[in-house]
């Protein structure tokens, strides 16, 4: 896979059946004169607002494709310059609108502020977006002709009725430009598992056919590239490989076996310290650690040892993180005022753009090979040689697996309650690979990164070798030495043991890397599967070891109760904090089960609308980082239809309280959160009992009332 791949030349490779794609050939310039002044428009674009002279890799194909009106999917390496690929076609526009989905607010903030300071009309519409501005933002779309040029937006407002409404206003004037989904792959990753509103962005083509779409990421392996065409619905789509491979970052692994942390901290400070010194001038950087608590305490021994670090992670004010980020992103760190080295958790990763960063330090492992390869990225943006060092110990590799088992399950037990599919062993699989990745010192870096992601490199041809690494890596340029190192590890290397589980309905992306690309065109097993010993057979048995207990939300007792550790609400114990009541429950003496009635009425509605209470809560996600999502919304309607007992009130309308959760995932919602969730409960629940006094009466007296109700009842007296 390494060069461009479009159309036709993306079936073969692929070996899928792509028969229902219209491939069209790639347009003539020259041939269509409209067509030819928006390229050139484009150009111009480039130049003046953009201020680059020329395009980067593949980007005057992806926005020639884009111009003429294609669908369009660009796989391409992390710094290669994707968001210009829709921004230019976007800005270039003398009307319409661009609709960009993107999954995180700290990316979209970015990416917003950069356009405003070219003058690029762009606005965003999130649980951020003040009401004055949302306000603006809703005349201007129903208008049907906004002057904004992209309108940024999360996965999950997209299919809100209302907000569909506004667009087809839009649609209907012909000012419906493009929908374009920025880090696709989060569609495969997350849609499936606990961000579902991923899987429905494909709602777009059915309600708008004629308006193209583009797909951008940089971690998608072949099968997650056809699960994202498909749940987006791309037709004829155009598909724009560029290799993975990013020539200018050495690689290296640092083998330790000791739980010594001061000696990594002084190992780390005397890394940047000699950097300095080599270089003559400070050089900027990041440090990713799993924990706030170790971004802390190494961000402050930085600084006692005189270098200018912070600590960047969720626990941080938002203020200070502000502040820290526009710091950091002055070129040149504290010589000009700024600061050196940023100690982040991975709320600090997709989308962080900025040229300068030299070296990127990985102090614990990352919880996947993706999110590895997502972080070093971030360094040696502007070409220059740059390094990656991750810190790699067997004891660390427990521990982070052990988090990712739990997670895991944590999800099937969530998937299962729900009725879903089984949530796929993805986050397994991938941290597997990172191990294995870590473990070898016969393969050079680059080649096994690259692997990863689906390319098929021959290792034994020095050549092509040479042409993925010119001894940019601790394996290719000191061998023995790398050996040697590795001889330090301590416990023996972890073994990903299986056992059964039952079935994913997502077994076809569920093994991302049983298959990739050859030169002869075909999608096979993946190379580094059959070098590690995980032929797609064995691939298939891979499971988890064991699941570990389901995560149950504690009821409330007192405000007193929540100050003590806490988990924050799954989907089985979420009632704590969201109370999503039906539109109405209708009268209904019967004792049928609600499983029966569910049956027989199909399922519940998710009342979600008119929200008396909203509130969001934001907290790092699993993976740690703020998700972007609008409303992830947690409704217990279903719960609510399922009591019977409930049902038995005659004509009881009860408001929606829709709770906006930046993350539905597992994690510890901080106090002040949980505690303002539970006033709005109470409020709400109080507004409606304290109006009909005789269900007050009556809901107390139900004597088998499930305990959440019962402990929001009691709440509200
Ligand atoms: N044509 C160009 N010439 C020079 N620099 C460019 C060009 N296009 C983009 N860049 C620069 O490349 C850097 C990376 O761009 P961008 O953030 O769009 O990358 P990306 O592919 O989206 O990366 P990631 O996946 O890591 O977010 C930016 O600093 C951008 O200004």
């Amino acid at each position: 896979m390494s060069s461009t791949s479009s159309g036709p030349l993306y079936e073969e490779i692929c070996g899928v059946d792509f028969s229902n794609h219209e491939w069209r050939t790639p347009p003539t310039v020259g041939v269509i004169p409209e067509l030819k002044i928006r390229i050139e428009n484009c150009h111009r674009i480039l130049r003046t607002t953009f201020g680059h002279s020329n395009y980067k890799g593949k980007q005057k194909e992806i926005i020639e494709a884009a111009v003429a009106g294609r669908d369009v999917f660009v796989l391409a390496p992390t710094g290669m310059g994707k968001s210009l690929c829709f921004q230019i076609p976007a800005a270039a526009k003398q009307s319409g609108m661009t609709l960009v989905i993107s999954p995180l607010l700290a990316l979209m903030k970015n990416q917003i502020e950069g356009l405003r300071r070219k003058s690029v009309p762009v606005a965003s519409l999130t649980s951020d977006t003040p009401p004055n501005e949302k306000e603006e933002i809703n005349q201007a779309l129903m208008s049907g002709r906004p002057k904004i040029r992209l309108l940024y937006t999360t996965p999950e407002k997209l299919p809100r009725p209302d907000f569909m409404k506004l667009l087809r206003i839009v649609y209907n004037k012909g000012e419906l430009n493009r929908l374009v989904v920025d880090e696709a792959h989060c569609i495969s990753e997350w849609g499936h598992d606990f961000r579902g509103e991923y899987r429905r962005i494909g709602i777009f083509r059915q309600n708008f056919p004629d308006v193209p779409v583009m797909a951008l990421t940089a971690t998608a392996t072949p099968s997650v590239v056809d699960d994202i065409i498909s749940s987006l619905q791309m037709k004829g789509c155009d598909i724009f490989v560029h290799p993975f491979n990013r020539p200018n970052l050495y690689y290296e692994i640092r083998y330790t076996s000791s739980s010594d942390e001061l000696s990594k901290m002084a190992e780390i400070c005397d890394y940047i310290c000699g950097l300095h010194r080599k270089r003559g001038k400070v050089s900027c950087g990041i440090i990713y650690c799993r924990t706030k608590k170790t971004c802390d305490s190494l961000s402050g021994y930085l600084r006692s040892k005189g270098l200018a670090s912070r600590p960047y992670h969720r626990g941080v004010a938002k203020g200070t993180l502000a502040k820290t980020f526009e710091e950091w992103s002055i070129p040149g760190g504290s010589e000009s005022g700024g600061i050196d080295v940023v100690v982040a958790t991975v709320a600090f990763g997709l989308g962080i753009d900025k040229g300068d960063v030299r070296y990127v330090i990985h102090y614990d492992i990352p919880k996947s090979f993706e999110g590895y390869y997502q972080e070093t990225g971030r360094a040696g943006r502007n070409g220059v040689p740059s390094k990656c060092i991750l810190y790699y110990s067997r004891e660390d590799l427990s521990e982070v697996r052990r988090w990712v088992v739990d997670s895991h399950s944590s999800r099937v037990q969530k998937a299962e309650d729900l009725r879903f599919p089984a949530p796929s062993q993805r986050s397994i699989s991938s941290l597997e690979k990172l191990s294995q990745y870590a473990e070898n010192t016969d393969v050079c870096r680059h080649i096994s990164i690259c692997r990863f992601f689906g390319e098929d490199i021959d290792d034994k041809d020095a050549e092509i070798v040479k042409q993925y690494c010119k001894m940019m890596c601790d394996v290719c340029k000191y061998p023995e030495k790398t050996k040697r190192r590795k001889e330090t590890l301590g416990a023996a290397p972890l073994e990903f043991r299986t056992v059964p589980s039952r079935p994913s309905a997502n077994a076809a992306i569920c093994d991302t890397h049983s298959t990739g690309w050859n030169d002869n065109g075909k999608r096979i097993a993946s190379a580094m599967d059959q070098r590690l010993g995980n032929g797609s057979s064995a691939a298939k048995k891979h499971k988890i070891t064991e699941y570990s207990k389901p995560l149950v939300t504690k009821p409330y007792n007192s405000a007193a109760s929540l100050s003590k550790p806490f988990k924050a609400p799954s989907m089985n114990g979420r009632s704590s904090l969201a109370v999503a009541a039906p539109k109405k429950v209708v009268s209904s003496s019967s004792s049928r089960s609600s499983e029966q009635r569910q049956t027989q009425n199909g399922p519940p509605s998710r009342g979600v609308k008119n929200s008396e209470a909203q509130l969001r809560l934001e907290k790092d996600s699993t993976f740690g980082v703020e998700l972007g999502s609008d409303s992830s919304v947690l409704t217990s309607s279903q719960d609510m239809a399922k009591n019977s007992e409930l049902d038995a009130i005659p004509d009881l309308v009860l408001p929606d309280v829709h709770i906006e959760i930046e993350d539905p995932s597992s994690g510890k919602v901080p106090v002040a959160i949980r505690r303002t969730a539970v006033g709005a409960i109470r409020q709400t629940i109080h507004r409606v009992f304290t109006r009909r006094e005789e269900l007050w009466g009556r809901l107390k007296k139900i004597p088998n009332i499930d305990t959440r109700y019962g402990n929001a009842l009691h709440l509200a007296s």
